[in-house]
């Protein structure tokens, strides 16, 4: 096999077999190719990582990798300075039947046009991604995008379609006549500005509705990379060959595009909008440039996935958008003691009940969760289960809460369906970003503080460095967590907290109710007592 690669390939096997020994490996794996075409850095399918937005070093780090970890032996078959000392080269490392099998689909694809082609690195990565066994994707973070990629080199190496015979009396394409260029132009200059106008719409919403930071940003900067994108057309020939009073298109207007219901309606619309301008503008963009029309289509993915991200948002302040405080409740010895306090907690003004219970029997759990949804529905609040998505869907609850070690958002998500919030965990600005990519309904931000409930060694401390920063990032429900009471509460809502999770200073609080409602007084803007409703606040007995 070593033989029919190029001097570039062999060299990736040879980075990979001291990825493998750096991990001790006893053979070599799908990820210490990845890793090895990533070592390789002057190659085509580096150039291909990098044009698909996947950054080699956050590659490697996602891996768990160093950079500049491949290796400095000769490669196998490569223009030597002088022959390798074979005595002293370590024996090579087999293949492991991933990798092989990934090598047999790198070999196909190369094959596909010429017989006799040598399998080089894009071939590695093609076959790397489009062998079922290697799953990479699961590998790698949520940000590293492998999709779009592994969908463009699916076709990326098919022979050429045969030509299509022309039509009767219809001539064939011909961009060198200018007659047909300029269509073509117009079809890509129309395309630009409905890609450009949808996008700037979908701006608009998040920005002004939601007020999201975060998703502002990144749709600001699809916005900008398709400006650049587009600067790999004939500009001029774009504008020049545009003909708006004479486009038959602009006074035709379905039912549908005039009639918009509700601003999300407007939203939606217009990502649709925007993806298929990004389509026009890829098909009709391949007969300029290939390369330019593949920029095109790495857009389009990234418009689907913010399409996502924002109606996850929505949908998420649907399900919690007013709820400010959220009391964890755990830990009680009878179904008695629970009820008591959920009850308690509930009439102090706790608008969420998350249930965390470690090491309770599954059934145990389950009858606990089922009575906590009753409590909650009754009055009105929202319950979360904390770690299990599994007895989360059976007890019907709103959501379910997730750690960094918890199963990933994605398998939840296949558990509880499309529906239900999950809730993660961010100890830091990357656990955050990655945990609103990962299409997280609402977030959890701490430990703010040094905690009764749970314990944490001080470097663990999030601090409120952190809220400031969930404060910056993100318009998405989220909860400032760890050690608040009633006498810190003031600095998490200083740092922008709007709601905070709590359990010691409720659950444990000689007058649970009474300190529901204090904490609850303050994420109000209120002094407790101010307000008539709470002003009195009559403790059930315990
Ligand atoms: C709102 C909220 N935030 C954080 C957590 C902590 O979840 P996790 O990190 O999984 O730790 P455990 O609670 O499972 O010990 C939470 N439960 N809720
Ligand atoms: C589960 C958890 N995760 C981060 S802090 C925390 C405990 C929250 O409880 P408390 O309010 O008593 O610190
Ligand atoms: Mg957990």
């Amino acid at each position: 096999m070593y033989e029919a690669m190029t001097p570039g390939a062999q060299r990736v096997l040879t980075h990979a077999q001291a990825r493998a020994r750096q991990r001790n490996g006893t053979a070599v794996e799908p990820v210490d190719l990845l890793a090895g075409l990533v070592d390789e850095e002057e190659s085509l399918a580096a150039e291909l990582l990098t044009r698909f937005g996947l950054d080699p070093t956050a590659i490697l780090k996602s891996l768990g990798l160093q950079a500049g970890g491949g290796s400095d032996e000769p490669a196998v078959g490569a223009a030597l300075p002088g022959p390798p000392d074979s005595a002293s080269l370590p024996a090579p490392l087999p293949l492991s039947s991933d990798s092989k099998s990934a090598l047999d689909h790198a070999a196909s694809r190369a094959r596909l046009r010429d017989r006799g082609a040598d399998v080089g690195t894009e071939h590695l990565l093609a076959g790397l991604l489009s062998a079922p066994s290697t799953q990479l994707a699961d590998r790698l973070g949520p940000e590293l995008q492998l999709a779009p990629l592994r969908d463009h080199l699916e076709h990326a190496f098919d022979p050429p379609a045969e030509p299509i015979a022309p039509l009767e009396g219809m001539p064939p394409l011909d961009l060198s006549d200018p007659v047909r260029s300029v269509e073509i132009a117009r079809i890509l200059d129309a395309s630009a500005n409905r890609a450009r106008e949808g996008l700037r719409v979908a701006e608009d919403y998040v920005r002004f509705v939601l007020d999201d930071p975060g998703l502002t940003r990144r749709l600001k900067e699809v916005r900008h990379r398709l400006a650049e994108a587009l600067r790999g057309f004939d500009v001029d020939l774009l504008i020049g060959s545009r003909d708006t009073r004479g486009d038959v298109g602009t006074h035709i207007m379905t039912h549908s595009e005039g009639v918009r219901e509700n601003p999300r309606a407007v939203l939606t619309a217009n990502f649709k909008r925007a993806a298929e301008a990004l389509r026009t503008l890829e098909e009709y963009g391949k007969l300029v440039d290939v390369w330019v029309a593949g920029r095109f289509e790495v857009l389009r993915y990234d418009v689907y996935t913010l399409e996502k991200l924002t109606l996850s948002a929505i949908q998420a302040y649907r399900g919690l958008g007013d709820a400010r405080l959220m009391v964890l409740v755990g830990g009680l010895r009878t179904l008695g003691d629970l009820t008591w306090i959920v009850g308690e907690a509930l009439a102090g003004g706790a608008d969420v009940i998350q249930l965390r219970e470690k090491g309770l029997p599954d059934r145990e759990l389950l009858s606990r969760a089922r009575e906590v949804r009753i409590l909650t529905a009754q009055a009105k609040a929202r319950f979360i289960l904390n770690d299990r998505p599994d007895l989360a869907r059976l007890a019907s609850a709103d959501g379910v809460h997730l750690g960094q070690d918890d199963v990933s958002v994605r398998d939840a998500r296949r558990i509880v369906g499309p529906n239900m919030l999950i809730g993660v965990s961010t100890h830091d600005r990357p656990q955050l970003d990655a945990a609103i990519l990962s299409g997280a309904g609402y977030l959890g931000v701490g430990p703010v503080f040094p905690s009764a409930t749970k314990d944490f060694a001080e470097p663990e401390l999030a601090g409120l460095a952190h809220v400031r920063a969930a404060a910056e990032a993100t318009s998405l429900p989220w909860f400032a967590i760890g050690g608040i009471t009633p006498e810190n509460v003031d600095r998490v809502i200083e740092g922008g907290a709007t709601r905070i999770a709590v359990s010691a200073s409720v659950v444990r609080a000689d007058r649970p109710r009474l300190a529901a409602a204090r904490l609850r007084a303050r994420l109000e803007g209120r002094e407790y007592g101010e307000d008539p409703e709470t002003a009195d606040v009559d403790d059930g007995d315990r």
